[in-house]
């Protein structure tokens, strides 16, 4: 087991970099704490692959270290960083059998039959799969084998880090959630560091400790799922976790004060760091119907279980609320207010007041 560290990391698939846009990874510093559960969450194409890939050894970066401890390992092989990979879709040898499947990374370290047989029980009873031991692996279902490439994942006690990446996407979704606290259960138990690619919030909020947010080839924030809801760093992150995501209302800063359509709004961070463009962040949650407020029209309303959804235009912009059922909606007049403590001010994308020379906030 080793503590993780992406030190100035880069990546480009070009052979002349020039533009921003030419880099799939921008500069990424990270630190991976021994024994933590991570998730690695952003939209398609932002480059999570790649940033496993220079993990396990795949992938040379174009710039910067990989160290496990306080070991340079980014000219080492995969083989040599001892990391087990589940990928998105099953790695299974169809002609053998479900055991030497499971036996297999065992055996090929020259682990002792004894030793092997009885780790290879314990992988298959947690995942649900003793009574196919020994059939082919090529009778199995999807899902089946799916489980089997996360088996063989988990069945090594000797790796530094599992990383999983989109590994329920062939999942039957009943499945999915299953497996997904059956990974969480399971990290509590060995404490082994993990780290899960996912484009999917839902799967990201209930695997890991800490979530590392990516957009663009950059990671816009790391933090618990509490964080990335109460204190989005980024414009993105406020947008891209929740549902419906935060309100991100372009607005406008005098003397230190934020103005939504001509009228002045407290926000709870520094507006006098302002610059650049300027946006208000509110989440739905943070919305409330108020007898002083600014003046909007409800456009639509839309049940989400025992909330209500109502987008209204309000300052010339679409501005949604998340409410409860029983909470009513005046007829018309209506007048909203911001919870100051959950409104924010965004230069540039970024939290205002939070990113000083070199980055930090992020
Ligand atoms: N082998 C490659 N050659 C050239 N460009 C690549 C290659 N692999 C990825 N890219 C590009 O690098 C960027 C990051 O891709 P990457 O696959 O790491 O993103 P991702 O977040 O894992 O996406 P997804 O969720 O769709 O797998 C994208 O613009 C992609 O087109």
């Amino acid at each position: 087991m080793a503590r993780i560290t992406l030190d100035k990391l880069g990546h480009s698939y070009m052979e002349n970099p020039v533009a921003d846009a030419d880099w799939a990874l921008k500069q990424v510093d990270i630190t991976w704490d021994d024994g933590g559960a991570y998730a690695l969450l952003g939209p398609s194409g932002c480059g999570k692959t790649t940033l496993l890939n220079i993990i396990s050894g795949l992938l040379r970066p174009s710039q910067g270290r990989v160290l496990f401890d306080d070991d340079d390992v980014t000219a080492l092989s995969p083989d040599q960083r001892h990391i087990a990979q589940v990928f998105q879709f099953p790695v299974v040898y169809d002609t053998m059998t479900v055991y030497e499947n499971l036996a297999f990374p065992l055996r090929n370290r020259g682990v002792d039959s004894a030793t092997t047989d009885k780790r290879v029980r314990e992988i298959a009873e947690f995942i649900d799969m003793t009574h196919r031991l020994d059939d082919r692996a090529k009778g199995l279902t999807a899902d089946g084998k799916q489980k089997i490439s996360l088996g063989r994942g988990l069945v090594r006690t000797d790796v530094n880090v599992i990383m999983f990446d989109e590994p329920l996407t062939v999942i039957d979704p009943h499945l999915k959630w299953e497996l997904r606290s059956k990974l969480k259960e399971l990290h509590q138990r060995v404490g082994r560091t993990m780290i899960y690619v996912t484009h999917d919030q839902t799967e990201a909020l209930t695997f890991a400790d800490k979530v590392v947010v990516m957009n663009e080839g950059e990671v816009v924030q790391i933090g618990t799922p509490v964080d990335l809801f109460e204190r989005p760093q980024h414009t993105f992150v406020g947008h891209f976790i929740g549902s419906p995501g935060m309100n991100v209302l372009p607005c406008t800063v005098d003397g230190g004060k934020v103005y939504l359509g001509g009228n002045q709004i407290a926000v709870a961070n520094d507006a006098a760091q302002g610059g650049g463009t300027a946006e208000i962040g509110v989440r739905p949650e943070f919305v409330s119907f108020a007898d002083n407020g600014l003046p909007a029209t409800v456009v639509k309303v839309s049940d989400a279980g025992r909330h209500k959804i109502v987008e209204t235009r309000c300052a010339d912009q679409t501005l949604r609320m998340l409410i409860s059922e029983g909470v009513e909606i005046p007829a018309d007049g209506v007048k909203l207010a911001f919870d100051t403590a959950n409104t924010r001010l965004y230069t540039d994308g970024w939290l205002a007041g939070s990113r000083s020379a070199g980055g930090e906030g992020r």
